[in-house]
Parts: C-alpha cells; structure tokens; sequence
C-alpha cells in the first residue's frame, strides 16, 4: 500500500516542478492523486482506467445531493420520471457497464492462465467472493458492484476533500506548518515516509484531527430509525431516515469551549479522549457504531505520507484568489476551490 501510496504522490509532485511560485488549485490535484491511490491499491489498475468511472459518480453525487431532501412518492417514478431520475439511471448503467469491464478484465486473466489468482487487491477478494464454490457465501452481481462504487466514491473524494482543507488550515496558519513541517523533517528527514515513521507523527496527527473536526469530509451520519425511539426531549417514529450532522456536535461549545470555531490543533495533544472529555460520541469524522468507516486507517496513512511528502519539499501560502464558501454536496467542499502558492523548502537533512 504504501509504495502506491508514494508512487502517486511522487507523479503528482513531479508535475508541480516548474510551478513554484505560481498558484496551484489543490482540490483539482488531489482528487487525480486520491482517484490514482485508489485505483492503484484497491483496484489495481491505472487512474485511467478508472476516470470515466469518477467522473460519472462525481455527476451522480451532485445529483443525490441536490435530491436528498425532497419528499418521494411511492410508485410515481413508474409513471413519471424526472430529468434528474432519467439522467442518474443512465450514470449509473454506465457505471454498472464500465466496472463490470474492469471484473471482466480480471476474470479473463485468470481464464487465459496469465495469473493464477484472482489476486489480493480489494478487487480481487470482491471477485473472488464472487466466484465462491459456497453459494451461501457468494456474492451476487449487485452486491459486488454496489461494493465497487462505495469503495470508489468513499476511497477518494473524502481524502481529496481532507487533504485540501488542511492544506487551507496550514497555508492560513504558518506557525502550525512549521511544526508539521519540523516533525516531519525530523521523523524522514529528505527520504520518502514509511510506515514506522507515519505512527509517530505526531503534530500531524493533531492538525488531521483538528481540522476533521472543522471540516470533516462526511456531512452526516445516514440512519434508518426501525423502531420509535425516544431521545430525550425528541421522540422519533419508527421508518424514517434521518441524517444528524457532525457540525452540530463538532461545533458545539459545550464539548469543544468557546474557541470552538477556531483551528487550535493543540486541543488533540493528549489525544481524541482527552480533547473530548471522554465523550467518544463529540468527534465521529469516521462514523460510529458496526457501520463505522471501514477505510479509516487506510485514510489516515495515506493522508500523513502526502502532508509529509509536500512538507518536506514546499512551503505553502494562500492565493489572494481564494475565497471561503464550504458547501455540502455530500462531503463538505471548497465551493470556489483552494488556491495556494507553493514555494521550495530549502534544508539541510
Ligand atoms: C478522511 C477520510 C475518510 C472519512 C472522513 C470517512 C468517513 C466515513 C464515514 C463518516 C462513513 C459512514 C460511517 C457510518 O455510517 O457510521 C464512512 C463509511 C465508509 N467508508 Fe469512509 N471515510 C474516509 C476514507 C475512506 C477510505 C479511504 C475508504 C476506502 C479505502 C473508505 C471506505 C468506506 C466504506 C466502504 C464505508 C461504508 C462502510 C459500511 O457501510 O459498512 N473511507 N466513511
């Protein structure tokens, strides 16, 4: 994993050679890269054979999101099917069409005797469920492409999303940058990060934090209520969705203080516990319970190895062309994008 991992940071920073000095959008970047470490890892496969597939659910995102909170009536899409219904059917046959080539690919190397296993990717274990001689193990055709979208969709846009909000906290916040960039420094000094190193990362690990408190990438936390269930004041009836958003808890003064609003990393030095009071349900950027995300720790290193690779080789500072409108489209994102100005780092390790 790491070495993907550093594979794609390494093509992502070997573009921005040359841009020194000049603006760079990070958002866009970063979304190559995260689209690149999950194609790598999970699916085994290049960006480009996944980019039609991101681009697609990139436009079904923003489809869902516009439609989440409408009011459906049973049975009317049999009649009547509004344009957006029409155009995400269509995304999502693509979609079905264009994994199931990537499936395919994998099987027919293993019927043409080029390999001898499905392989151990996540693509390979989902085939090879697939595949499984005990059919009450078996996965069926929707379960695996349901799981493929999932993986594709949460394996990137929430690391690109947490990547370019940091990079936002560290340009606006120098001092915290030089920290990071100081223990980084110390842990690899000029070398590519390993894992050992990635465990000690410390301030790091707070400035993650912090800013998955801010502007964690999942808005909410999706649920179906089966039975009525009576939270204190608030009584909620059994079959409804409901979606509690973790601004109100990551927000909230009674947790967090009254500097609640405010970027100060330092509230996570002694650890999530400490920084909530012991309150595990304050700080839930990954979700809670048996659903919880299962990519967490995936997530983390991923996002540590391409913080340490850019601090060890650029300073970064804000574009005077960056505006401040964080949206929800799902996860939370820059409306108008990040723009920040890169400059070489210049040390002696
Ligand atoms: C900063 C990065 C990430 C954040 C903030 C994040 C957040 C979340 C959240 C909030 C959930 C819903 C949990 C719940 O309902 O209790 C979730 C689910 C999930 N995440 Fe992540 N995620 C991240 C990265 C990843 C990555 C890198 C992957 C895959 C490699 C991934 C795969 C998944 C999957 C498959 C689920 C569904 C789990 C289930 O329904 O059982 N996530 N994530």
């Amino acid at each position: 994993m790491t070495p993907a991992i550093i594979a794609s940071v390494e093509t992502m920073l070997e573009k921005w050679k040359g841009q020194e000095g000049r603006e760079i959008e990070v958002l866009k970047e970063f979304r190559l890269l995260t689209s690149e470490v999950i194609s790598r890892t999970a699916f085994g496969s290049s960006y480009l054979e996944g980019e039609k597939i991101f681009a697609m659910l990139q436009k079904l995102t923003i489809i869902m999101s516009r439609n989440l909170f409408k009011t459906r009536i049973p049975l009317i899409s049999k009649l009547w099917k509004s344009a957006d219904l029409l155009e995400s059917e269509k995304l999502s046959k693509e979609i079905k069409d264009r994994v199931m080539k990537i499936v395919k690919k994998r099987e027919d190397e293993v019927v043409n005797g080029e390999v001898n296993s499905f392989g151990n990717d996540f693509l390979g274990l989902l085939v090879n469920a697939y595949h499984d001689s005990d059919e009450k193990n078996r996965f069926s055709l929707e379960d695996l492409l349901a799981e493929c979208k999932t993986f594709y969709f949460s394996g990137q846009e929430t690391v690109n999303s947490l990547l370019s909000w940091i990079v936002l906290h560290l340009a606006i916040h120098g001092d915290w940058q030089e920290n990071a960039r100081r223990e980084v420094i110390d842990i690899f000094g000029n070398q590519n990060p390993h894992l050992e190193g990635v465990a000690k990362l410390k301030i790091t690990t707070m400035i993650i934090n912090e800013t998955l408190r801010l502007y964690g990438p999942s808005n909410g936390l999706a649920r179906a209520v089966t039975r009525e269930v009576q939270l204190e004041k608030l009584l909620l009836p059994a079959n409804i969705n409901i979606l509690p958003l973790y601004i109100g808890v990551h927000r909230d003064p009674h947790f967090w203080g009254d500097d609640v609003h405010h970027f100060k990393p330092e509230r996570f030095a002694e650890g999530i516990a400490k920084a909530t009071n012991y309150t595990a349900a304050a700080f839930l950027p990954f979700g809670l319970g048996p659903r919880s995300c299962v990519g967490m720790t995936f997530g983390t290193i991923e996002t540590k190895i391409v913080l340490s690779m850019i601090l060890q080789r650029y300073t970064i500072t804000l574009s005077p062309a960056y505006i401040h409108s964080p949206i929800s489209i799902l996860s939370i994102r820059p409306q108008h994008e990040i723009q920040v100005i890169l400059e070489p780092v210049h040390h002696n390790a």
